[in-house]
């Protein structure tokens, strides 16, 4: 058997297996004993088998992949009398197949051949080529540019538990952070939307504890369970002190055993399945309670911060804000997105910046050139750190440096208090001209992406090199001539070519084979159209030749492993370039978006005020401005005495918009940015909650009425004094009355016990009875004007009640049956004069009939024409719901 056969290949034949799981290694070859060893270690992954220029995959993961990647199913051999099902990529395009298998939730382990199949036969022809899994491929474990997207940060997460408490620690590899936090139970969820990891570490024990189902089903396919063992503190506390290399980890901070219990276990983990190509990170870093604002998966998705209800980027918050020229600025301004700041100072701080750019309008546009050349260090220097880097990322290393030095060469140190802002930017931007000098004279402007085929070091940068290339072109020209002297002697038209197999050979066509033999040339072989000789002179040229090429790749590879330690050894001053780069970007490009948008430098300290002057909202006037719309600007105002807004108006009137441009301000706001309002006062909101629109989570079993309520109990559970709450139509999933009880009670909870500031959109205008009894209430309503029975949206909160629904005219604005506007019209007068001492369903009754307007049957088919223009597939569960009220509108009373 050969060594570097398939298992299957050489497997002998025994009775058949019931399963393809499950295999057991008896009667297996030993190459399948060695496939099967390490696939039993390496179960719950895709393995992905070495084979030559392949990685093959065998048994079930063939399918599951082949399915997957919608590529050939084949089978290769039995094992135990059953064909084995294989199938394969090819190793120089693996990387393409990984990304879609990454992102279609499958982990996949690399197995690699550790030895030439040549120095196996050494030990006998027997042997089997030894093959070792290199790498473990999961989703928070990714470097590579084509399995990441440029502007989403990958985080990896872990969470711990000991004596009672939690913690979650999250490494960013490929931007190098490392932080640590204490959790309180009732926060994990709002922790985790908060870091949104791609993949979170978490012990079994935790797993099965019912009390974490709901946090940890959210996430779904992100979440890798581990034996709980991984995660006690001593075997944290032994993995962190290696990584780091220290004896103490009391020089980081003091943690607690929770937060080493995750953080080790996620030390663990990077080990585990980088397989000791461990990156670089920063010092664990411990994270304060309550330095974010905090914000629950429920209300980010509501806000739509970075993806819309759809799931797309574009109508995001963060698309119409984003105006950063680089990747990382842009994963910085999620990222400052995710989790608005609660101090005020540091909120100065980056405002101080904002506004220092935004003063100096030409020196922020050069600057936004000189970024926008800037390559992505981070990444870049992760993808080196485990060994997983080319060529092509220290140029990006020496691009990043110059890009560093022209920035600081541009912007001048800033005078008065944006000077400590721009300061403490700036003093990042370290020199590393030895680095760059180094990178610059060795590398081509533009090397490849691998290192594997040399010709990335630039000629004239290293003499010995310059010789070996100029032997092995010179031999080339030498080969030129060769073949004009071969045409004299032999008087053929022969060539001398090569390939892969034989290397340079002379070829003729068959009716000149016979004069070359004559002449004692080396038959070597003969094609359909053609036959093939050598000479001794030609083999030791073309030996010659190959050991030039081999050792000008060995040199150059010597000289990458050399640039790769030195820029490795600058790891910590190239991630701060890294990160003063991205947050240059972020202020830069928050002025700029200041500077476009009309934004104003908003007002924050530890007041409780909530006060804006014809405020915008951000995604909204972007979109009418594209339509030459003018966005109408309003007020807002939550000052403790009218903490709580009660919002009325018709549907479409712009309650919706309202509510949450407040949310959104708040969010830009301790973000750091400026805020599409003329002037804004804002005490620091410690959690934002939103209950908005209505919203299946069908996933998780629960109908849209549940989730409303789930939603609201949350935010009466946690809101405080210092939150900010939006809540819009709560109640609207259940009969009227018990709606409007329970919008009344959590009114009243909210201004009352929670005290925080809210803003409260209802249809349910009885409502507005409740500013009698809460003097912190206030009641604002949407203007609109009645013209030729019909209404215009002005748009504009002012003080008051709305006195009409207006639904009927939105129903007739949206195209409903004229008779239906009429029929309805008519309920509402009876519905109407019900409740001033009618009994309405009475006055309804005597109501004539819907055919004495118009024929019963032509409502029927209303109903039947509506049904018929829906395409159920064109909808969001959503708009599906809305359509059912709608249809049950249309129903005929009766
Ligand atoms: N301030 C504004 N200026 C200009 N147009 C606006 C403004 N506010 C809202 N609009 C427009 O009105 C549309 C409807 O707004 P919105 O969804 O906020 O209404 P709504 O009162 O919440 O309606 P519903 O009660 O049906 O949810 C928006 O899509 C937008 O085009």
């Amino acid at each position: 058997m050969s060594s570097d056969k398939t298992p299957a290949e050489t497997a002998e034949p025994t009775p058949p297996a019931s399963s393809p799981a499950g295999l057991s290694t008896e009667g297996a070859t030993p190459s399948m004993a060695q496939f099967l060893e390490i696939k039993a270690t390496h179960s719950e992954y895709l393995l992905f088998y070495r084979m030559g220029d392949f990685y093959e995959l065998f048994f079930e993961d063939a399918a599951k992949a082949a399915e997957a990647l919608d590529i050939a199913l084949t089978k290769r051999g039995k094992h135990q009398g059953v064909d084995i099902p294989m199938c394969g990529v090819p190793v120089h395009a693996s990387e393409q197949y990984l990304e879609r298998l990454i992102r279609k939730g499958f982990r996949v382990a690399i197995c690699e051949q550790m030895e030439d199949p040549a120095e196996a036969r050494k030990r006998g022809s027997k042997a089997v080529v030894r093959r070792e899994v290199v790498r473990l491929v999961t989703p928070g474990t990714l470097t590579e540019e084509s399995l990441l997207e440029p502007k989403q940060s990958n985080t990896l997460a872990s969470l711990g538990r000991a004596g009672g408490e939690l913690a979650l620690a999250a490494a960013e590899m490929s931007a190098g952070q490392f932080r640590v936090a204490a959790v309180a139970p009732g926060d994990l969820g709002v922790e985790l939307a908060r870091l949104s990891p791609s993949e979170l570490i978490v012990p079994d024990s935790l797993f099965a504890d019912p009390e974490m189902a709901s946090v940890l089903n959210a996430l779904a396919g992100a979440v890798t369970v581990l034996p709980a063992l991984k995660f006690e503190s001593s075997t944290g506390e032994r993995a962190l002190k290696s990584f780091y290399g220290v004896n103490e980890l009391a020089g980081f901070g003091a943690f607690s055993r929770a937060e080493v219990s995750a953080a080790g276990a996620l030390i663990g983990y990077l080990e585990l399945t980088q397989k000791g190509k461990l990156p670089a990170l920063s010092p664990l870093a411990r994270e304060g309670a309550a330095a974010y604002m905090a914000i629950d998966a429920a209300t980010r998705r509501n806000l739509e911060l970075v993806q819309t209800l759809g799931g797309e980027r574009r109508g995001s918050f963060l698309h119409a804000i984003d105006r950063s020229v680089t990747a990382a600025g842009a994963r910085l301004l999620a990222a400052r997105l995710a989790a608005p700041l609660t101090d005020v100072a540091a909120l100065q701080h980056r405002q101080e910046s904002v506004a220092h750019f935004l003063k100096a309008r030409e020196t922020n546009e050069e600057l936004r050139e000189k970024l926008r050349a800037a390559p992505d260090i981070a990444r870049a220097l992760a993808r080196l750190s485990v060994q997983r880097g080319g060529p092509r990322d220290l140029a990006a290393l020496r691009d990043g440096i110059s890009a560093a030095h022209a920035v600081r060469a541009l912007v001048p140190q800033a005078p008065g208090e944006a000077g400590d802002a721009i300061g403490a930017i700036l003093e990042g931007l370290v020199a590393l001209s030895p680095l760059a000098d180094k990178l610059t004279h060795l590398l081509i402007p533009e090397p490849p992406f691998y290192a594997r085929d040399g010709g990335f070091v630039r000629p004239g940068a290293h003499a010995a090199l310059d010789e070996i290339r100029s032997l092995r072109d010179e031999s080339r020209r030498v080969i030129a001539t060769l073949e004009a002297k071969y045409r004299d002697e032999t008087g053929t038209p022969l060539k001398i070519k090569h390939n892969g197999v034989l290397g340079y050979f002379i070829e003729v066509t068959p009716q000149h084979g016979d004069k070359l033999m004559a002449q004692g040339y080396r038959h070597r072989q003969t094609m359909g159209g053609a036959v093939r000789f050598s000479t001794d002179e030609l083999s030791s040229l073309a030996n010659r030749i190959s050991q030039a090429g081999d050792q000008a790749l060995a040199l150059e590879k010597q000289l990458f492993d050399e640039m790769c330690a030195d820029a490795l050894a600058s790891a910590l001053p190239l991630s701060k370039i890294a990160e003063s780069l991205a947050i240059l970007d972020v202020a830069s490009s928050l002025a700029d978006l200041a500077r476009v948008k009309n934004y104003t430098r908003p007002k924050i300290d530890n007041s409780k005020a909530f006060s804006l002057k014809r405020a915008r909202h951000p995604v909204v006037e972007a979109a009418l401005l594209a339509s030459h719309t003018p966005f109408v600007p309003n007020d807002a105002d939550l000052s403790s005495d009218r903490r709580l807004w009660l919002v009325t108006g018709p549907n479409m009137a712009g309650k919706s918009t309202f509510l949450r441009q407040n949310a959104l301000i708040a969010i830009l706001a301790q973000m750091g940015s400026f805020v599409p309002a003329e002037s804004a006062h804002i005490g620091i909101v410690d959690r934002l909650f939103s209950r908005v629109g209505a919203g299946d989570d069908l996933a998780a079993g629960r109908s849209t009425f549940m989730v409303e309520m789930v939603e609201t109990a949350a935010i009466l559970n946690q809101a405080t004094e210092k939150s900010l709450v939006i809540l819009d139509e709560i109640g609207r999933g259940t009969a009227t009355f018990d709606g409007l009880a329970i919008a009344w009670a959590t009114a009243e909870h909210l201004c009352l016990k929670n005290k925080s500031r809210a803003l409260f959109a209802t249809h349910y205008h009885e409502m507005t009875a409740l500013a009698e009894r809460l003097p912190a209430m206030a009641c604002v309503t949407m203007k609109v004007r009645e013209w030729n029975d019909s209404i215009v949206f002005l748009h504009e909160v002012i003080p008051g009640v709305a006195d009409r629904s207006y639904g009927i005219h939105v129903a007739k604005l949206a195209g409903l049956p004229q008779a239906v506007v009429s029929r309805a019209g008519e309920v509402l007068k009876a519905l109407e004069d019900g409740r001033e001492g009618h009994k309405p369903l009475a006055r309804i009754d005597d109501l004539p009939l819907f055919s004495a307007t118009a024929p019963v049957k032509k409502e029927q088919n209303a109903v039947e024409e509506a049904l018929r223009a829906i395409d159920p597939d064109a909808l969001t569960p959503k708009a599906a719901l809305e359509a059912l009220y709608e249809l049950k509108a249309k129903l005929p009373l009766n």
